[in-house]
């Protein structure tokens, strides 16, 4: 059970701004679960303060699944970001300690804007996961340098699952070892973190400027999480733990860690084919010391 890396246990006088204020950005009409999922799992895993920002035809079923959770609604369409709907969010990027996104968003010009926004600026650190990573690939954005992180710049997390990582770099979900291997190329070319989803999950990225990318392979988890939503999860964990100071790289290595943790233990409280992304995320709360020393 040994843990990849450990948060400080807590003090008497730390505070909610002592544990980092993040934000989830994505959902739409008919997938408001997705962003949910990310924001409770933040809220679960140590947050001190989490807002999901959200198109604002969904703020009222956002809200109504965590009371802990503040929601902003951006401009929609269709049920959907609209393409100003970056505009409303850019002036609170700086605000946070940390922004996840992709969950539920789609690929529409909204999502695109979002997107290129985030990857744009390079003072907070940002979780990308499916649709974001979708948009990334449909535009080409890996294609050149221009996204490269230098050592001054805040930590990108890319967490694809296979078909997602397949859209990012052409090697098929099939060929487990030829997709490592591509994200590791990622990873060198551009600094960021990737998260290799599977059973096991793997992270590819490097734990300062000068270390080599290197590969953690993930002890947890198991086959009862292949359910949906169980990713959306994971995306909330590892934007929750860059809010309360991790690099990408421990933030990437603990979070796995521990969501693959909380799927085992859910999986033998309820059972294998019974558990769900909502047993997993009430199971984070449970267990979340054990990220602690
Ligand atoms: N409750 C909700 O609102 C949910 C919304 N979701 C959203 O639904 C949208 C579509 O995401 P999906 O991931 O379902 O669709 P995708 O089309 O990205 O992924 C599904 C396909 O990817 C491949 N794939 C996925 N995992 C694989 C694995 N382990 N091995 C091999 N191939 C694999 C398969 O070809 C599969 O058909 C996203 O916006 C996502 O965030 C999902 O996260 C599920 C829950
Ligand atoms: N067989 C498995 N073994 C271990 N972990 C798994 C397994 N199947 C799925 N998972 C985990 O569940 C999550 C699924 O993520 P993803 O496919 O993005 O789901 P979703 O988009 O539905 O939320 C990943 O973190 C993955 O590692
Ligand atoms: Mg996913």
């Amino acid at each position: 059970m040994s843990r990849p890396v450990t948060l400080p246990p807590r003090n008497a006088s730390d505070h909610k701004g002592t544990f980092g204020r993040v934000l989830l950005v994505g959902g739409s009409r008919g997938m408001a679960g997705s962003i949910s999922l990310s924001s409770i799992a933040a809220l679960h895993t140590g947050s001190g303060l989490v807002s999901s920002a959200v198109p604002d035809v969904v703020l009222e079923t956002v809200a109504g699944f965590h009371a802990a959770l503040m929601t902003i609604g951006l401009p929609a369409e269709d049920g959907r970001f609209s393409s100003d709907a970056w505009e409303s969010l850019c002036g609170r990027v700086s605000t946070q300690n940390a922004i996840g996104t992709g969950p539920g968003m789609t690929t529409e010009s909204g999502s695109v804007a979002i997107v290129e926004g985030l990857l744009k600026q390079r003072q907070t650190p940002v979780v990308l996961d499916a649709d974001a990573l979708n948009v990334i690939s449909s535009q080409g954005w890996l294609d050149g340098d221009e996204l490269a992180r230098g050592k001054d710049d805040a930590a990108v997390v890319f967490t694809p699952h296979p078909g997602e990582l397949s859209r990012l770099t052409g090697v098929p979900a099939s060929d487990v070892d030829g997709q490592v291997r591509a994200a590791g190329e990622l990873s060198k070319r551009l600094g960021f973190t990737i998260v290799v989803k599977g059973g096991p999950t793997r992270v590819v990225g490097r734990g300062s400027d000068d270390s080599p990318v290197q590969t953690y392979v993930n002890t947890t988890g198991n086959p009862a999480m292949a359910t949906a939503g169980c990713g959306d999860v994971l995306t909330g964990v590892i934007t929750s733990l860059l809010g309360q100071g991790l690099c990408g790289w421990d933030a990437a290595r603990l979070g796995v860690w521990i969501h693959g943790r909380a799927g085992d233990v859910a999986a033998s409280r309820i059972s294998s084919a019974g558990m769900t992304a909502v047993h997993l995320v009430e199971t984070l709360a449970l267990i979340a010391d054990e990220m602690s020393e």
